[in-house]
């Protein structure tokens, strides 16, 4: 796929199409361009303008072999897995980050006094992930199962982790999972073991409620990808432990369906998928026949916001995630959610800082330097991951 330099980038809207209609003259002569190729030509026009001297190495990276992360399944009989990844030389990341947040509260080694007062990082426990170093290519094999029948780890792109990690969650918490199939971050919030086991004796408010409330509910409005979601379930979690209420309504409407019940929300929205979007022609966001479903995404992404703030319960806390570099659809929506709550129905919601993240895994993530609100992964050619936005906001009110 080559550049998109000089006129032809120029001629390009940020909704990926040329901007004046094509003469007929041009028309039967000029090329028809792939979807793939309509994608990277919207990015080097918005990207640039976003990420300036950056875009070229993130460009690249985009192009190149995406990097991935082995979440060791520890429903499974994993520790083999894991001597078989460490033999490897994979790096179990959660860990290593955990542990430079420590050092850093004991400076001179667990013996000498914390530096005053060693706040807790907030984030969810028990998750343990491999990946190979920087500037490591190597690949994992696929995942096995093990003598339990379950498979011993799921691969991912690591940094699709971190907006589970950030969303804090502690034992005995309800937790919704608003946009979930085909299911990575359900099976890793399954996996923080924090989510609470379904009350037998709650008193459910409405029928349609009572079909809906549990512990940790996982919805995906398409069917298909809810079938992907309980086939993950299934392939990686004992039935005794799967209690994950899966649904597929439109999460635009929780708000209605349950208002300020859920410790943890977790939104990750779909969005321009920049890396499938500048490498795969099937399911493409830009291809001509979807220009109207990608101009809507803000808003879509916006009302799936708000609905996850709606049902979030005042104190708790939701996160905000996607895997665009856009800022349209990442700090922009996050802005506008927090406005239209503020405005519309008189609930303040914070946006938390979460530079810790960016602090104790820049080991293995590049993080953006800017970003306003939230943190975004960018991928580059040492660590290709991501991207990877996520910003979590905290219900006052
Ligand atoms: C980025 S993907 C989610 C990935 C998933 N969280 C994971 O880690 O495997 C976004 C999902 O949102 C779903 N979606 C789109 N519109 C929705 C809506 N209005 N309500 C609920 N889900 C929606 C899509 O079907 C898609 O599966």
């Amino acid at each position: 796929m080559g550049p998109a330099h000089g006129p032809l980038a120029a001629a390009v809207s940020p909704a990926g199409e040329p901007e004046h209609p094509l003469s007929p003259w041009q028309a039967s002569t000029e090329p028809k361009f792939s979807p793939a190729r309509l994608a990277l030509q919207n990015f080097d026009v918005n990207y640039k303008v976003q990420f300036g001297e950056l875009w070229p190495s993130v460009r690249v990276s985009l192009l190149s072999e995406h990097k991935y992360g082995a979440l060791v399944n520890h429903f499974s009989a994993w520790d083999k897995a894991v001597s078989e990844l460490e033999r490897l030389q994979a790096q179990e990341f959660v860990t290593q980050a955990r542990r430079r947040g420590q050092q850093e509260a004991f400076p001179q080694g667990p013996g000498a006094p914390p530096r005053p007062p060693a706040a807790r990082w907030p984030c969810s426990p028990n998750l343990r992930c491999y990946t190979f170093a920087r500037g490591d290519i190597g690949r994992f094999r696929p995942p096995r199962a093990s003598s339990l029948g379950l498979l011993d780890y799921y691969l991912l792109d690591a940094s699709s982790l971190l907006p589970v990690l950030a969303l804090d969650v502690q034992p005995g918490d309800a937790v919704l999972d608003l946009c979930a199939g085909p299911g990575g971050k359900t099976l890793a919030l399954l996996l923080t073991g924090c989510c609470r086991e379904p009350s037998q004796s709650g008193q459910p408010p409405q029928e349609l409620v009572a079909a809906l409330s549990g512990h940790l509910t996982a919805n995906d409005i398409s069917g298909s990808r809810a079938r992907r979601l309980r086939q993950v379930l299934r392939s990686y979690v004992p039935q005794d432990v799967n209690h994950v209420q899966v649904t597929s309504q439109d999460g635009r409407m929780w708000g209605d369906l349950e208002r300020d019940t859920y410790d943890r929300v977790l939104v990750d929205v779909p969005c321009t998928t920049d890396r499938h979007s500048v490498l795969e022609e099937n399911n493409n966001i830009f291809q001509r026949s979807r220009k109207t479903e990608r101009q809507m995404l803000p808003m879509l992404q916006v009302q799936l916001l708000v609905a996850g703030l709606l049902a979030t319960r005042p104190g708790g806390a939701a996160v905000y995630s996607t895997c665009t570099l856009s800022h349209l659809q990442n700090e922009y929506v996050v802005g506008g959610a927090v406005e239209i709550l503020a405005n519309q129905y008189q609930i303040h919601v914070q946006v938390e800082d979460l530079s810790c993240f960016r602090h104790l895994f820049q080991d293995t993530f590049s993080f953006f330097p800017s970003c306003r609100m939230g943190e975004l992964v960018l991928p580059v050619l040492w660590a290709n991951f991501g991207p990877m936005y996520f910003c979590r906001l905290r219900r006052l009110t």
